[in-house]
């Protein structure tokens, strides 16, 4: 059983992670934030606050620059490629027994896990750190429904934070995962336990594979995919396409007019893979776009629509497209990647 209070650290001060560890103070667990940088400065004089549509928290967890023992859950709360960066860094906070969740966008790179294995995925965990690190029975998948983006020192959020947790096999602690989720509910974030964690990461990845990069192309705020004529079909062809690729795997995923739905209700926000494009930073194309085209390769099944997509982020240095840029990016796009029927 675990100790109390709750040992909980969040990995990562941006968005999500500020977020998280706001709510999770709320809580009354003891919540350990892991900074870096000017952020780490930051958060030590001033805490964090998330914003969630005018109802304001404010918290002030431990802030340290990495973990120095064991913790109950670790959430990290970083971009998918630097996962391995960020467990290697706190690895002393990373015990036997504590309970691991990537809260990560993507295909996850415990998704073929057994047992005793992580199993093997293009693109994901390349020198193996997070095979080596942590073992299966640990980590708890997760699928997070939540907008948030910084603006200045605090978290803005648009909905009430959504979770969705499942051992990603079997042996899992389970009177721990049950204490975390009280602690969870507790701070305002709703839970519930997945009997199938990889079929809701697949349905939150076809939303993420249909929306991210074609934001990160083109600019567009959700809504406008799913309003203009041009991109929701682009985002609708990378949906059918991926939809295919997972009935292949035995999975049943929603329709393209959840996906419209989707992207119509999140309104005027930016996806993290826009915010990331227009800060110049990296993006999580490996865990979004390409691990799951090469499985869909490695199953015998291309997604050409996606490929073009990828190939168009990686050609030009500046992201989004100046408006000139883009139609004929876009007509390109459509003309030259022929898709699989769907
Ligand atoms: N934003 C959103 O609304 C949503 C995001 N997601 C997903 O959540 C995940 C996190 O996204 P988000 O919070 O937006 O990302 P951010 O880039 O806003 O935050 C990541 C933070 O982690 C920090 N970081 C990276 N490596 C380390 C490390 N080794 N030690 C300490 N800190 C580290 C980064 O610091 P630095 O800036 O120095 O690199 C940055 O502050 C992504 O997979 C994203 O796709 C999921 C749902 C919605
Ligand atoms: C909001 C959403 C669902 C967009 O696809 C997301 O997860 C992101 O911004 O990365």
């Amino acid at each position: 059983m675990t100790t109390h209070p709750f040992d909980i650290a969040v990995i990562g001060a941006g968005n999500i992670g500020t977020a998280m560890a706001a709510l999770l103070s709320r809580s009354g667990a003891q919540v350990h934030l892991v900074a870096r940088g000017a952020r780490l400065a930051e958060v030590r004089t001033s805490g964090v606050t998330l914003d969630d549509r005018g109802d304001v928290l404010h918290a002030r967890p431990e802030t340290v620059a990495r973990l120095t023992r064991p913790m109950d859950a670790v959430f990290l709360c970083v971009k998918s490629q630097s996962l391995a960066a960020a467990v290697r860094d706190n690895a002393a906070g990373i015990g036997p027994d504590t309970l691991v969740i990537p809260m990560v966008n993507g295909l996850p790179f415990w998704f073929f896990a057994t047992p005793h294995d992580m199993g093997d995925i293009p693109h994901l965990d390349p020198a193996g750190d997070l095979a080596a690190l942590l073992s299966p029975r640990q980590i708890l998948g997760a699928v997070l429904l939540m907008t948030v983006r910084m603006e200045g020192d605090r978290a803005l959020s648009s909905n009430t934070p959504t979770l969705s947790l499942g051992p990603v096999t079997e042996g899992a602690d389970k009177p721990r995962i049950d204490a975390l989720i009280e602690v969870l509910e507790a701070g305002g974030v709703r839970t519930d336990l997945s009997e199938d964690i990889r079929q809701k990461v697949l349905v939150k990845l076809l939303a993420n594979l249909a929306t991210n990069p074609l934001t990160a192309l083109s600019g567009a705020m959700l809504e406008e995919v799913g309003q203009t004529p041009l991109l929701r079909e682009i985002a609708t062809r990378l949906a059918t396409d991926f939809r295919n690729w997972a009935t292949i795997r035995g999975f049943d995923l929603p329709g393209n007019d959840w996906l419209v739905d989707l992207m119509i209700d999140a309104g005027s926000f930016p996806t993290s893979m826009l915010q990331d494009a227009q800060a110049g930073r990296a993006l999580e194309l490996d865990a979004i776009c390409r691990a799951p085209l090469a499985l869909s390769r490695r199953d015998g099944m291309d997604m050409p629509l996606l490929a073009g997509l990828i190939a168009e982020v990686e050609t030009h240095p500046i992201l989004p497209l100046p408006g000139a840029a883009l139609p004929a990016a876009l007509d390109g796009l459509l003309t030259h990647t022929a898709s699989p029927k769907g």
